[in-house]
């Protein structure tokens, strides 16, 4: 396929998303179930065009004057992948399989480009009732902050330490050029690039079958070496989910001590026994919710770990039509959900243990502002300084996170070049 095709399938698949309001790794994968002659670099140029629109959807439509999946894809295309408002008409002219000409007001919204007068949600590519939010958090960052949300990310992953060690993992992907981090002693990376650029297919490499990595985020491999699970240690992961935070945890404790995988949701569960398997995992149990499955653990874990349910604006670049979808309600049905899990959380923590809360968001109602109604209704805890933690793990020239007390930090792909975390802990104090 040539790009005008490519921009037309984009435009179908922004349909799909808008109209029928699916997530767009589903919308995509359909549109290529139903265009089989599209080969796999036609398939990954078109979910370019298709997050990079989402991405910056706000400045977008800005720019072009509407909010329509056409008006979107050609501001990729012009904004994002450098096409002049003269190339855009020549690629569509020579492709029948390209939308239709370019309009005259579009060929104007193209050639004016500056974003000098819009407002600030528009700049930085924010929902606009989140505008106050992003200032109040990120004060005189804030632009930097909300604008590097709406970039491409990169793909990182975790070098599984039970099976292999870093440079083993280094030398085996070098065709793919990957690059050490600046936080995570375990994590490579996957550089992102612009325009039609495939992100190497990581999944498919021998090496991972073998278990000697996984796929996670950089941000997600920090906050759970803050757990820092020691090898003898009795740990609940009371929101395992798939078990990202539980594999490094199992790696962090070389196998040793115990890991309890529980989530509410069995099917959110499940795929955790192959992975599990795959890495090498020995000293993780899993518990399904059944009544009492817990019992046994009351009053006697080291450690537990709430990985929150919540609104995922940390995780932004890699599911931007999220960005635009999240509402007051929703915000407002996630902290509920967060105060639940803490509420029967808490009762696993020995004295002398550890309560630790974390949140793949930047909204202060779900992280700081949680932690605080905790701590108020259940004083028999107190915050530890994730921020002292911080310094001690990595020192003072490492990259930053934000902190608004040095008790709890936030990753940021800013701040930290990471996806959006939120971490703090609370040591269980009772008379
Ligand atoms: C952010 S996800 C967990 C991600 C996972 N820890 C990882 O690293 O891949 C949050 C999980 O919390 C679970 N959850 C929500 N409320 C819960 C509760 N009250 N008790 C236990 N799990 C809960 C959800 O089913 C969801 O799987």
């Amino acid at each position: 396929m040539k790009l005008g095709g490519r921009l037309q399938a984009a435009i179908e698949v922004l349909e799909e998303v808008e109209g029928r309001k699916r997530p767009v790794a589903e919308a995509l994968k359909d549109w290529g179930r139903t265009h089989r002659f599209a080969g796999s670099g036609d398939r990954s140029a078109i979910g370019n065009i298709v997050y990079d629109a989402l991405r910056k959807r706000a400045s977008h439509a800005w720019r072009m004057g509407e909010d329509t999946p056409r008006a979107l894809g050609l501001a990729a295309l012009a904004f994002d992948w450098n096409h002049t408002a003269d190339q855009l008409a020549g690629l569509i002219a020579e492709d029948s399989h390209a939308p239709e000409a370019l309009t005259q007001s579009e060929v104007a919204a193209i050639e004016a480009k500056s974003l000098k007068d819009a407002p600030f949600w528009v700049k930085g590519d924010i929902p606009e009732w989140l505008e106050g939010t992003f200032m109040e958090t990120f004060e005189d960052e804030a632009l930097l902050e909300a604008k590097a949300f709406a970039r491409r990310p990169p793909v990182d992953i975790r070098v599984n330490r039970l099976k292999a060690d870093i440079g083993k993992v280094e030398k085996e992907l070098s065709r793919f050029n990957p690059k050490r981090t600046k936080l995570s002693a375990d994590c490579l990376r996957f550089a992102p690039k612009g325009g039609d650029y495939r992100q190497p297919n990581i999944q498919g490499d021998p090496a991972f079958r073998k278990g000697f990595y996984e796929i996670q985020d950089e941000g997600s491999q920090i906050v759970s070496s803050l757990i820092f699970p020691k090898k003898s240690d009795q740990v609940l992961d009371y929101c395992a989910g798939g078990g990202g935070k539980t594999l490094s945890m199992a790696a962090q404790m070389e196998n040793k001590g115990q890991i309890y995988a529980f989530d509410i949701d069995a099917s959110r569960l499940a795929p955790i026994v192959d992975r599990l398997t795959r890495a090498g995992v020995r000293n993780v149990q899993t518990r399904t919710p059944n009544e009492g499955a817990l019992d046994d653990l009351i009053g006697r874990m080291d450690r537990v770990v709430v990985d929150a349910p919540c609104t995922g604006t940390g995780t932004w670049r890699r599911r931007p039509e999220t960005k635009w979808k999240l509402t007051e309600e929703q915000l407002d049905k996630r902290i509920e959900e967060q105060q639940i899990a803490l509420a029967q959380a808490r009762q696993f923590v020995r004295p002398g243990g550890y309560l630790v809360y974390i949140t793949c968001s930047v909204l202060a109602a779900e992280n700081e502002e949680q932690i605080y109604h905790f701590i108020a209704n259940n004083p028999d805890f107190e915050l530890v300084s994730a921020g002292e933690v911080w310094q001690d793990m990595f020192g003072f020239d490492a990259p930053k996170p934000w902190s608004s007390d040095m008790m709890s930090v936030t990753l940021t792909p800013h701040s930290t070049e990471t996806d959006g975390f939120f971490f703090s802990v609370m040591e269980y104090r009772p008379d």
